[in-house]
């Protein structure tokens, strides 16, 4: 089938390459001329493990092109739009600049009997507003969220745990079926409904992951200050199959380009639709994740004797998680920038996030090599868990640094074995 995919960020360019791979004839679109010769070419614009292969593929069997011409859009059956949809620079709720923009763009392209396919996370309601515009046109509107992880990006495009659909008319499930009929024949379980239901299961799935990890987070606050071991907490309450030991890693917290603006938006519209106090616990949630950044300062602050000014700092990662290039709302470049506010000689690493960290804050001094950062430092920080800093030796790494202390923010290393090496170690929620 012809596909458009308007908006070609994390989401949209490797949905598009995924369509592709299904057999579908596919154009990408977006507004960004960098990105698109980007992609054009074949090269995929942020990092994300196997997206370069799918658009080398897609590209080379003919059925995977991009452009910043909407007008190329025109002969599309299905338009997915996949624009960003960030938290409002003066408030909670959600920018919805960017998916007006390209529904706007999208109309005089439309042709009766196309639909168009909302996949950005967006506030409840939103897709009745745009109904009738889009049926001005004769073409129809469904919303299908996305629940791709960055890092997995491309095997859950692929391979979907769930597949939502909400539509205002059955036959656009049927079409939405064809589109995606490699994952239904596969099993992949099918929910059908109605616009708001759609919209609100996406804002729900993202604010019930944002609660479990902050719901672990308080647990270690309780945990450092009665010396109980949160790690061990969560293994034990994970192996009950009604709570289960996923997104249980207690840390630094959560970041990214999705559930912190998610759970504003969220909390915004509640407030909006008079029911603020059904999801007044996310501001706890918000509340307790921004304290566990704070917490790693005070760390350092309390092994580094009281003060970090002018003590050589290494940041371990920058991403707000491994296997990204992604720093939206990162707690690990977050607690970089903090400690360089209070006078740290900080450098930083991360094995592909300096570049947009570096955009962001060109103040902080960065280094490709993880052996680099350590040498002659006073304490590490691992902010971000990348492979590479989970397997790292702790005998060479204080054999590297002036004095062998560490904060494992992300509780990813071994205790006993980095004390052994003689490590002063604090984890958080651990000691
Ligand atoms: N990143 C994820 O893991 C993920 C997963 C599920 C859902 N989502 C949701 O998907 C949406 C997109 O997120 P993202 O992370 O891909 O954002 P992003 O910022 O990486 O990409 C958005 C893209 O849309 C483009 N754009 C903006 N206006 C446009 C227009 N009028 N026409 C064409 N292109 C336009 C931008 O140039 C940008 O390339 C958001 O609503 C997000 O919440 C993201
Ligand atoms: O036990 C855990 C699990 C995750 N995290 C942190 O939580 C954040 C988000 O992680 P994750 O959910 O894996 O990353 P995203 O790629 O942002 O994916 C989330 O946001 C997407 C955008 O809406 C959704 O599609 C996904 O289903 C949802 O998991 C990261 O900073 C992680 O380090 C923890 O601190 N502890």
């Amino acid at each position: 089938m012809k596909l458009s995919v308007i908006g070609c960020g994390y989401l949209g360019a490797v949905h598009a390459a995924a369509m592709a791979k299904l057999g579908h004839e596919v154009v990408g679109i977006d507004t960004d001329a960098e990105k698109i010769a980007k992609l054009a070419a074949g090269s995929a614009p942020f990092h994300e493990p196997g997206l370069q292969e799918l658009l080398a593929d897609g590209i080379a069997a003919g059925r995977l092109r991009f452009t910043t011409d909407i007008t190329e859009a025109a002969d599309a059956r299905v338009h997915f739009v996949a624009v960003g949809t960030p938290q409002l620079a003066d408030g909670d709720g959600a920018d919805l600049r960017y998916v007006h923009g390209a529904i706007e763009s999208l109309r005089p392209v439309l042709r009766p009997g196309a639909l168009v396919v909302g996949k950005s996370t967006v506030p409840v309601g939103t897709a009745a507003v745009l109904v009738d515009r889009i049926a001005e046109t004769g073409a129809s509107l469904a919303w299908n969220p996305e629940f791709l992880r960055e890092g997995f990006a491309v095997a859950d495009t692929l391979t979907p745990d769930r597949i939502v659909y909400g539509v205002v008319d059955d036959a656009d499930a049927g079409l939405l079926d064809e589109v995606y009929r490699a994952a239904l024949e596969a099993g992949t379980p099918r929910i059908v409904t109605d616009l708001a239901t759609a919209e609100l299961v996406k804002t729900a799935a993202n604010a019930f992951l944002a609660t479990k990890i902050s719901f672990i987070n308080a647990m270690a606050e309780i945990a450092e200050v009665t010396g109980a071991d949160v790690t061990t907490l969560a293994d034990a309450i994970g192996h009950d199959a009604r709570i289960g030991r996923r997104f249980l890693n207690a840390g630094i917290g959560f970041g990214g380009g999705c559930l912190p603006k998610d759970i504003r938006a969220f909390t915004a519209r509640a407030e909006e639709l008079g029911r603020a106090e059904s999801v007044a616990f996310l501001r706890q949630v918000d509340a307790i994740n921004l304290r566990r950044r704070e917490r790693v300062v005070e760390h350092a602050i309390e092994l580094l004797g009281g003060s970090v000014f002018t003590r050589r700092i290494a940041v371990l990662g920058l991403t707000f998680k491994p296997d990204s290039d992604d720093i939206r709302d990162s707690p690990a470049l977050d607690v970089a920038a903090r400690l360089y506010g209070l006078g740290a000689d900080v450098v930083a690493t991360d094995p592909h996030g300096i570049d947009n960290s570096r955009a962001k804050h060109p103040q902080l001094e960065y280094v490709a090599d993880v052996g680099d950062a350590l040498r002659g430092a006073e304490l590490a920080v691992l902010v971000t868990e990348w492979a590479a800093y989970r397997e790292l030796d702790p005998r060479r790494t204080a054999e590297l640094m002036a004095v062998p202390r560490i904060i494992d923010a992300r509780n990813a290393l071994d205790p006993a074995s980095w004390k052994a090496a003689g490590f002063e170690y604090r984890g958080l929620g651990r000691s």
